[in-house]
């Protein structure tokens, strides 16, 4: 696997055009997504670190907010905690990218309020900065995995893509306007 041309070097964080708190950073310990970050800890209770080899791995522990039925964790919050950990891989190598796809096997329920183990790892990165990734949630101790995803994510620009995106809406409601 080719990794990207700057392991380890972390960009600056993205400014908000008003100023305000970043718009967006990919230094790996301090990642939270924007949602996330009032109340300083990730919504599906995630905690990664630094695996081998360019994986990441770690824990999750879903609150009752998340439940679909039957103490049973819904298949969308198991989906964002699975992006997430996917999107840490290359965060792991200081590059943010997106997701373009991702493909789920619910392979058994995934219960609420108990310690999950999260792994995910890099299958491959081509040279146009698109990742194959998967991810996986265990029960501790259980070494079936409770459900499976495989990405792939695209390398971005932050600047450019938030940039881009804005302008595109903004373009959008323009016309509509
Ligand atoms: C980037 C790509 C996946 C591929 O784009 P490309 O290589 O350029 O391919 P293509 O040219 O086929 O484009 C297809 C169409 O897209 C349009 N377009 C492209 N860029 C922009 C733009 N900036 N703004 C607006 N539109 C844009 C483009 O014009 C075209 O439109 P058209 O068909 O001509 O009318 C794009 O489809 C995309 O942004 N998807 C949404 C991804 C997303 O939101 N993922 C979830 C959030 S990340 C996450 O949760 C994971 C995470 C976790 C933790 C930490 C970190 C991450």
């Amino acid at each position: 696997m080719s990794l990207p041309a700057r392991p380890g070097a972390v960009p600056a964080p993205v400014e908000s055009p008003d100023g305000a708190a970043p718009m967006f950073s990919i230094e790996f310990g301090k990642m939270l997504c924007m949602g996330c970050r009032p109340a300083g800890r990730c919504r599906f209770g995630l905690v990664l670190r630094r695996g081998e080899n360019g994986a990441v791995e770690g824990t999750a522990r879903f609150s009752a907010e998340h439940e679909g039925a039957g103490g049973v964790v819904h298949g969308g919050s198991v989906m964002g905690a699975l992006d997430e950990a996917c999107g840490a891989v290359p965060i792991a190598a200081a590059v943010l990218s997106v997701t373009a796809e991702m493909n789920v096997a619910f392979r058994r329920p995934v219960p609420l309020d108990r310690e999950l183990d999260v792994r995910a790892w890099p299958e491959s990165r081509d040279e146009r900065g698109h990742w194959i990734i998967h991810a996986e949630l265990y029960l501790s101790g259980d070494d079936r995995p409770l459900c499976h995803a495989q990405a792939r994510f695209v390398e971005r620009d932050p600047e450019k893509h938030y940039g881009r995106f804005k302008e595109w809406l903004d373009g959008r409601e323009n016309a509509a306007g």
